[in-house]
């Protein structure tokens, strides 16, 4: 039997950087699934994967994160389609209306924290969140909750005897416990939804392997490092591509400072390549697994102790079962 991958946010940066590591290492027994919110991107990716790997078995998913409705339909043609899910990577993810405090960042470059305000962002980034269709702020929905729901929902092709399935998150170095808050999952009332979106994954990583792992479904969260994509180009939107570009002999000098610099999409999926050929009992669930590139540019994986305690996991996991029901409640009414 093939191993079936579901990939979401597959048709660009890091997620579609993946996929092409996957299929260049095997392109023929693995079937790669793209779940992606926009066709006609997914199409393009699909497309691209095919020329340089025309023997791939290559299928495509709508998948919207954010929607209740489409995460709900995206897992039922999953389960049609499969009876089994290999591993599913959770890495879909957004960091809407960024605000890039200039002040906080020369400010920083002159402080013996530069190198941390460089590695993880802290303290120079905040986001205006919004509100989905459901009700929801819409980071938490799009990078957790869509995600949380979609595992729940494909419980009967990831948890098997005798056989594992692993999920594997893109979080980031840029989850912060003071960002998040227990009594406000959501980041409803403050300014750094992205962090707390992220460190809420770190959590719901472990709490799934307290109750999963006797099932055989195994969770790991990965962080791939500062890499140039769609995401942080949206950080200084008046900021062209071209001069990202010339900024790069800048970031390849920092990258000597901290291999967090990975840059590109191929780099920043080491980790979610490496987890792949790992023995998903073997892995420590309160470890985040870091992508890095040496300052020769040799790619790396480094494993480092999360800031997260199993006490919170769990009043963090009963909260999500609890806005699941109420969801699922929703939904039902709607459709009376
Ligand atoms: N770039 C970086 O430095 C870092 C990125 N990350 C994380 O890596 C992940 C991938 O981001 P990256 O490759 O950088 O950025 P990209 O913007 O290139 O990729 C994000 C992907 O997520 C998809 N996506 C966004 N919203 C939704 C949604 N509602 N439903 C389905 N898919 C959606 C996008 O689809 P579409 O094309 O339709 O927008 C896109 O395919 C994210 O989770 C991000 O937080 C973590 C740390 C650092
Ligand atoms: C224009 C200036 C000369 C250079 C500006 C650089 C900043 C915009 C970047 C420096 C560190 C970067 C960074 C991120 C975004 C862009 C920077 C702030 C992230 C926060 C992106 C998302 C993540 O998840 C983090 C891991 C990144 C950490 C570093």
């Amino acid at each position: 039997m093939n191993k079936v991958v579901l990939v979401t946010g597959a048709n660009s940066g890091i997620g579609l950087a993946l996929c092409e590591r996957l299929l260049s290492q095997d392109s023929e027994d693995l079937q790669l699934v793209l779940a992606c919110r926009n066709m006609r991107r997914a199409q393009g990716a699909c497309a691209a994967l095919l020329t340089s790997h025309p023997k791939a078995q290559v299928a495509l998913l709508q998948l919207d994160t954010s929607s209740i409705s489409s995460v709900i339909s995206a897992a039922r043609e999953v389960k049609l389609r499969y009876n089994r899910l290999d591993y599913l990577y959770l890495n879909a993810g957004i960091m809407p209306n960024p605000q890039f405090d200039v002040k906080a960042f020369f400010k920083g470059l002159f402080s013996s924290n530069v190198v941390t305000m460089l590695a993880t962002g802290a303290g120079i980034l905040t986001q205006k969140d919004d509100v989905t269709s459901d009700g929801l702020q819409e980071v938490f929905a799009t990078n957790l909750f869509g995600h949380f729901l979609l595992i729940r929902e494909l419980e009967p092709v990831l948890c098997h005897t005798g056989r594992t399935s692993q999920l594997i998150w893109t979080s980031s170095i840029n989850a912060h416990r003071s960002a998040f808050n227990l009594e406000d999952v959501q980041h409803l009332r403050g300014t750094q939804p992205y962090s707390s979106s992220k460190y809420a994954s770190d959590l719901l990583s472990l709490a799934i392997n307290t109750h999963y792992n006797k099932q055989g479904l195994f969770s790991s969260v990965i962080c791939p490092g500062f890499v140039m994509t769609s995401l942080t180009y949206g950080i200084l939107p008046s900021f062209p591509a071209f001069l990202w570009t010339l900024l790069m002999p800048l970031f390849w000098l920092i990258r000597m400072f901290t291999n967090n610099f990975t840059l590109t999409p191929y780099n920043g999926a080491e980790a979610l390549f490496g987890l792949f050929k790992q023995n998903p009992e073997s892995l420590d669930p309160q470890v985040k697994y870091h992508s890095l590139t040496s300052g020769l540019g040799n790619n790396y994986t480094q494993p480092r102790k999360m800031d997260v305690d199993l006490e919170t996991s769990e009043v963090f996991y009963d909260k999500l079962l609890q806005l699941e029901s109420d969801v699922r409640k929703k939904l039902k009414e709607k459709q009376i």
